[in-house]
């Protein structure tokens, strides 16, 4: 049996602007009901890669296809009113002069008047905004437009459907439950979705793919949890998580640190490496008669440090420690409240299952 098409897939989309290329190559497909985040930060391109796909920005070369028809290259470009693609975006304005109902109901092409109606009700039910079917945008908050917007969107059940940063003027007791209600809407339509986003955590809780976007590039792509635990580089850890970094040279496939030695498979002597671990993965012990805990094959030998700082976070506290062996700053999170007076001795490990070796 033939593999069934993606509901959306780009091909080797490029677009420059002024002789710099703001989206670069960038290839993507996203099956029916799945999601896809393209997560980055400020300017890396994201957005002009959805224009592109909704057809309001014209590649420089690539394609796009929708269930492998194609709609647009070079030559050939559906225009974007007839690509039946979904649109939501941050600062996407509602009609002012059109009732609530009939916003929602805009998109609907087809159906009977009775029909339509039930399908505004359902929708606005769901957005939690049913009370203000017959009123007017200007009678609604800034997120109550948002999410009036939302169901306008998802309507005409879209086959497609692309998300600018769509939750980012909620605020956040509201946008866990419009995010989750959305996500479920979408996948039981069955839609393909193309999400925006430069915050991660956001893409970790939407996404079944997300694809990490630098400088025009895709460099990353896989379900989040291996995006997570497997990252391409030492700027792929940091833009999930505050990262610690040790510096090492290589000598016979080790890396020799105050930490004791890290594999470096494949790595050459002489090479330069950075040693790239996540707060959450260091281990604080207290000092006992002047040691630490002994050296295990797990967690390396144990530094000796000094807290510079601890804060309470919520539901973590976040511990800064000068490190006796050369004065540099590592960070360390721990569950719940723990906040040790400044000027503690203490000694860190690292979990070396949890550490990334990279060329420096
Ligand atoms: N029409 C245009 N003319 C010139 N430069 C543009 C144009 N559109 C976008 N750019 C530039 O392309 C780069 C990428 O912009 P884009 O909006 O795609 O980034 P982004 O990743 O979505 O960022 P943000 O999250 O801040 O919206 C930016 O440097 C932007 O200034």
């Amino acid at each position: 049996m033939s593999q069934p098409h993606p509901r959306l897939e780009i091909r080797n989309l490029r677009r420059s602007f002024d002789g710099r290329a703001v989206v670069d190559d960038v290839s993507l497909k996203i099956m029916p009901g799945q999601v896809t985040c393209l997560l980055g930060p400020s300017g890396c391109g994201k957005s002009t890669t959805l224009r592109m796909i909704a057809g309001v920005e014209m590649q420089d070369s690539g394609e796009i296809r929708v269930d492998g028809n194609l709609i647009c290259d070079t030559v050939f470009r559906v225009p974007p009113e007839r690509r039946e693609i979904g649109l939501m975006f941050q600062d996407f304005a509602l009609f002012p002069h059109l009732s609530v109902a009939d916003n929602v109901s805009f998109g609907l092409k087809s159906g009977t008047r009775a029909g339509k109606r039930e399908r505004v009700e359902e929708l606005l039910e769901r957005v939690d905004l049913l009370r203000f079917i017959d009123g007017y945008p200007h009678q609604l908050s800034g997120g109550e437009q948002q999410r009036v917007a939302l169901a306008r969107a998802l309507a005409p059940r879209p086959r497609i459907m692309l998300m600018d940063e769509p939750f980012s003027g909620l605020d956040n007791r509201l946008r866990d439950g419009i995010r989750d209600e959305t996500l479920t809407i979408l996948k039981e339509q069955d839609t393909a979705v193309l999400l925006v986003t430069h915050e991660p955590e956001e893409a970790m809780r939407m996404a079944d793919e997300i694809a990490l976007m630098r400088d025009g590039k895709i460099v990353q792509q896989g379900a989040p949890y291996n995006v997570y635990t497997r990252p391409v580089d030492r700027a792929a850890v940091a833009f999930f998580s505050d990262a610690n970094v040790l510096r090492a040279e290589v000598s016979g496939a080790l890396a020799q640190t105050p930490f004791g030695r890290f594999l470096a498979p494949g790595v050459p002597d002489g090479t330069a490496v950075s040693i790239v671990f996540r707060p959450q993965h260091v281990r604080i012990d207290f000092d006992r008669g002047g040691q630490g805990p002994k050296p295990t094959a797990s967690d390396g030998t144990a530094a000796r440090a000094i807290v510079q700082r601890a804060r309470f976070m919520g539901n973590e506290s976040l511990v800064e420690f000068v490190m006796d062996y050369d004065g540099s700053v590592l960070r360390a999170t721990v569950p719940n409240v723990f906040l040790p007076q400044p000027g503690t001795v203490m000694w860190l490990t690292i979990r070396r299952d949890r550490c990334f070796v990279f060329a420096a």
